[in-house]
């Protein structure tokens, strides 16, 4: 049977459309793979029951969320990237992931601070010094490429570890430059916490134990997005260089996900 889209709230409307837009479906979607759609939807919510205090805002000046911002203007340039296979037969209708990534190479910290350099301009300087205030990254370090990657409704990215083909990243930071209507909570499953992308908000994440071994808790990946848009810079920081966060003592320390700058339970007590 297919969908009369003159009926029904918008929340239909919407999900009909993106179906017959990612399917090209030209007789469908028919009410089943609607209520399909559906029922995902209020599951995504339910399970992933979202918590607004798990994440502040503020982590960069709105000026700078604004001029990235600006690199929505390659966003026609994004193009089709992995399809993953999907977990089970509901949230087929959600498989999807499209990347659109900015690339700028390689990013060496101490270059973008130094003001001889021609990365050094202003919003990568801003990012680099918020982010060296954290107190993860050595001067010297080094992020892998930088990247913009962004993602419209339907799109998901499964749990993965960003230590999966064995390179050695010690952390994740992910810096959130737009708001998200509805879905695309970056989730840590270990830690049981999800970021609610913010407008200039970030997560950051160790992936190493501090011996440089592989922490398999960092286990981690972002809810499907319902609606709107998502836009992140994900920050890779390389093991190497990092040395002064090695506990020799302790070589099986395990970090934990600083959401903004700031411990978990601080932040939460503080709420209470
Ligand atoms: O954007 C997110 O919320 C997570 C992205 C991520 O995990 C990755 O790119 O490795
Ligand atoms: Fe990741």
């Amino acid at each position: 049977m297919k969908i009369n889209h003159s009926d029904g709230n918008s929340l239909q409307k919407r999900i009909s459309r993106y179906l017959e837009s990612v399917y090209n479906i030209s007789n469908g979607p028919d009410q089943e793979d609607h209520d399909a759609a559906l029922s995902s939807i209020i599951n995504v919510q339910y399970v992933y029951n979202l918590s607004a205090k798990d994440i502040a805002s503020g982590f960069l000046h709105e000026q700078v969320s604004d001029a990235l911002a600006q690199a929505k203007i390659d966003h026609d340039k994004r193009y089709a990237g992995h399809v993953y296979p999907s977990p089970d037969e509901t949230t087929e209708l959600f498989c999807c992931r499209y990347q659109g990534y900015l690339r700028a190479g390689d990013v060496y910290v101490d270059e973008v601070l130094s003001p001889e350099t021609p990365k050094s301009d202003g919003v990568l300087r801003q990012i680099i010094e918020r982010i060296s205030g954290l107190r993860v990254v050595e001067s010297s370090g080094m992020l892998y490429d930088l990247l913009v990657s962004s993602h419209t409704a339907g799109e998901y990215y499964p749990a993965h570890l960003d230590t999966e083909d064995h390179t050695k990243v010690l952390a994740t930071i992910l810096i959130y430059f737009s708001d998200v209507s509805k879905g695309g909570e970056t989730f840590f499953i270990d830690a049981n916490l999800k970021a609610v992308p913010r407008k200039g908000s970030a997560v950051m994440a160790y992936n190493l134990y501090s011996c440089g071994e592989r922490d398999e808790s960092a286990l981690h990946g972002f809810c499907p997005i319902s609606f709107g848009e998502k836009w992140v810079i994900p920050l890779w920081i390389k093991y190497e260089h990092q040395t002064h966060l090695q506990c020799l003592s302790e070589p099986f320390l395990r970090h934990e996900i600083l959401v903004n700058g700031q411990s978990k339970y601080t932040h939460q007590n503080e709420h209470r």
